[in-house]
């Protein structure tokens, strides 16, 4: 027995009643400071507490040590006033005796005390033990990981109450955080950190804030209640933000380590600031190993899957690619146009801009493509690509994204999209004016976030790719005819780079001539002797709408038909060809094709696309009152360096000297 009491007559008495019960009394203390010490060098079987002692603490401040402990105390007290009595409930005592006692009552009282001490830790630990298996034998399901852990919070409640609780979990650069949020007695609301935010009445461009939130909060574990909570609220505006909109006054965090890779930070809110206390802590802290072993066991069991679902993706993809890119190992020709695309792949190569190619069709963009991702740090990695011509938007969306098993008819299984096939490599989506709008706003929000979803998942999972993209249309055309994205556009448009169409590099005919024939006649295994003057004349006088996809299969026509005892010669004649030649540009007869001025109707096409995104940028200013920068500035909304948005703006005659009726135009 320990006696904590600062009359000495009162607590002498009692040890005199103690002994001659046959107790053992190791010691009276008359402090908070004293019982410390005397705690430190024997542990009690019980704790007699008083309330008021000498010094600045007081017994309660002892309960709580005491509970941490896990050493049972029954208060002895005069004290009876109701607040007082409140705070002693808290503290979860074995027993309260009032004073003027009676030895009767003193021993009754520490006789039912003890008991009840043994009998609830043995209840406890039954609890602790069931909770522990339903814990386990949930989180090993193989469920998807909202319903899993939704499930897991429900069986939480009962032994940590809350109203919300936040499961974040982290490995390496992926992290994705969960919010369940008790609606009812067993009704939780699951949201996403977007729907986070529309419950706290906040707009979605506090994402970030919400992010750098999860980051800091969770570091160790610790209850908060009372000044405590309040406190902490202070140290993050969106914090305040939620205990003010959603009423929280005690919080309790809690950080599972998984293995060397992986995190869960678990953070309980509730409303009562008294909520949770030491053996809440306590408790997660027994429960954390048997529960770290099974995730780690479920994770590594998900990483296989994973890896080995990739491995197919890869090995079947790397069989289409040996057929279809064998002929990519070479870009010929030395026109100075061509030279300076080669220059622009130079420089934007190493870094991991996304590179937006444009040209006609069959000017080259992919073998760029190929080019950019080879002379890249992602070489070692997959290039994968993806024709957003070639599929309808339904199966675009599933080839880019993946999907769950499930998530549609005919989703027999579980399938990974390109996105994370191409993780740590390039992706190269040709022809991307052609994406559906509703998929050009999925592909905005994955090159903002850095985050994609599969179908039938909403589990983030972070990519690491750098985007190529290629069209053959006017983007920007597109653009003002309502059918691109302009937000998309600027996204893309970071680094255009134009190839030439062939017409405009008539000097590299020869050298491509030569080489497809070269190629040609290897493949069929006859002899190439050059090419005939006239045939070599005849390739440079013509426009070459198909460009140099049209000369190598009229090359490759030629080397079939062909003897291959003589120079090469045409198999046809390129007038009679599937396209006539652009007509010749007046301002250059005589000196041979040209690329063709732009006809009137063009130019006010570009006189069009330049007034859309002048009354769209105007729109957007005028929301933002005319600002440019900082936290829903206008180059925030549109997803443009401010920098880029005021070059634009000057570009486009738009003002900054701003009134406050907005932006003068
Ligand atoms: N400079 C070049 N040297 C050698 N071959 C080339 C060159 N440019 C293009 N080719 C070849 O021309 C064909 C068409 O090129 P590619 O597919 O890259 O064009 P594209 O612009 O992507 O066409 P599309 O817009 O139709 O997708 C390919 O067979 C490619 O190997």
């Amino acid at each position: 027995m320990l006696i904590v009491e600062d009359e000495y007559v009162i607590a002498n008495d009692l040890r005199l009643l103690l002994l001659e019960a046959g107790y053992e009394v190791l010691g009276i203390a008359d402090s908070v400071a004293e019982a410390r010490l005397l705690l430190a060098r024997q542990r009690p079987d019980i704790v007699l507490l008083d309330i008021f002692l000498k010094g600045s603490e007081t017994g309660l401040d002892l309960a709580a040590l005491l509970e941490e402990a896990g050493v049972p105390f029954i208060y002895i007290s005069a004290n009876d006033s109701p607040s007082v009595l409140d705070a002693v409930k808290a503290t979860q005592p074995s027993g309260y005796i009032v004073k003027p006692f009676r030895e009767k009552d003193v021993l009754t009282a520490l006789e039912i005390g003890r008991y009840r001490h043994a009998h609830g830790v043995e209840v406890q630990l039954r609890k602790e033990k069931s909770l522990q298996i339903a814990l386990t034998e949930t989180l090993a399901q193989a469920r998807p990981w909202p319903d899993k852990l939704l499930q897991a919070a429900g069986l939480l409640q009962e032994a940590i109450s809350f109203d919300l609780m936040a499961v974040r979990y982290e490995h390496g650069s992926e992290s994705f955080t969960y919010r369940y949020y008790r609606t009812g007695f067993d009704e939780y609301q699951a949201l996403d950190q977007e729907a986070f935010l529309r419950l706290i009445n906040l707009p979605a461009a506090h994402l970030p804030q919400l992010r750098e939130l999860d980051q800091k909060f969770y570091d160790f574990p610790r209850c908060y209640g009372h000044e405590a909570y309040a406190a902490l609220c202070r140290q993050h505006p969106l914090l305040q933000g939620i205990a003010k909109s959603l009423r929280m006054a005690a919080a309790l965090v809690m950080p599972v380590v998984v293995g060397p890779q992986h995190r869960f930070m678990l953070t309980f809110f509730s409303r009562q600031p008294d909520a949770y206390r030491a053996r809440h802590l306590a408790l997660l802290d027994r429960l954390e190993q048997p529960v770290a072993l099974t995730l780690e066991r479920v994770l590594a069991f998900e990483e296989v899957a994973r890896l080995s679902e990739r491995l197919r993706q890869e090995n079947s993809y790397l069989q289409d690619e040996v057929k279809t890119t064998a002929n990519f190992e070479e870009i010929i020709g030395s026109s100075p146009a061509l030279l300076r695309v080669f220059n622009q792949v130079s420089q934007v190569a190493p870094t991991d801009s996304t590179v937006l190619i444009l040209g006609e069709s069959g000017t080259g963009k992919e073998l760029v493509a190929r080019a950019i991702h080879n002379r890249s740090g992602r070489r070692a990695q997959l290039l994968v690509k993806l024709n957003c011509a070639a599929l309808p938007a339904t199966l675009i969306e599933s080839e880019l994204f993946g999907h769950e098993k499930g998530a549609f008819t005919g989703a027999h299984d579980r399938r990974i999209g390109k996105f994370e096939l191409a993780r740590g490599g390039t992706i190269f989506l040709d022809e991307i004016g052609e994406l559906p709008l509703e998929l050009q706003a999925k592909l905005l929000r994955v090159l903002q976030e850095k985050e994609i979803e599969r179908l039938g998942s909403n589990t983030p999972i972070k990519t690491d790719v750098r985007v190529l993209v290629a069209t053959n249309r006017e983007l920007e055309k597109e653009v003002s005819a309502g059918r691109f994205r302009m937000d998309l556009y600027f996204r893309l448009a970071v680094f255009p780079l134009t190839l030439p169409p062939l017409r405009e590099r008539l000097a590299d005919i020869p050298a491509l001539a030569t080489y497809f024939a070269q190629k040609a006649a290897r493949n069929i295994g006859r002899p190439f002797r050059g090419l005939a003057p006239e045939a070599l004349a005849e390739l440079q006088a013509y426009a070459w709408p198909g460009n140099i996809r049209e000369l190598e299969n009229i090359i490759e026509q030629s080397v079939i038909v062909g003897d291959g005892q003589r120079p090469l010669v045409l198999g046809r004649s390129l007038a009679s060809a599937l396209f006539q030649p652009a007509p010749p540009p007046a301002q250059a007869a005589g000196s041979g094709p040209r690329p063709a001025q732009p006809p009137k109707d063009l130019l006010d096409v570009k006189q069009l696309q330049l007034e859309t995104e002048r009354e769209y940028i105007l729109g957007v200013l005028v929301k933002t009152n005319g600002r440019v920068r900082g936290s829903g500035g206008a180059a925030e909304l549109l997803n443009l360096k401010p920098t880029t948005l005021e070059y634009r703006m000057e570009k486009l005659g738009i003002r900054k000297s701003i009134t406050a009726a907005g932006p003068e135009a």
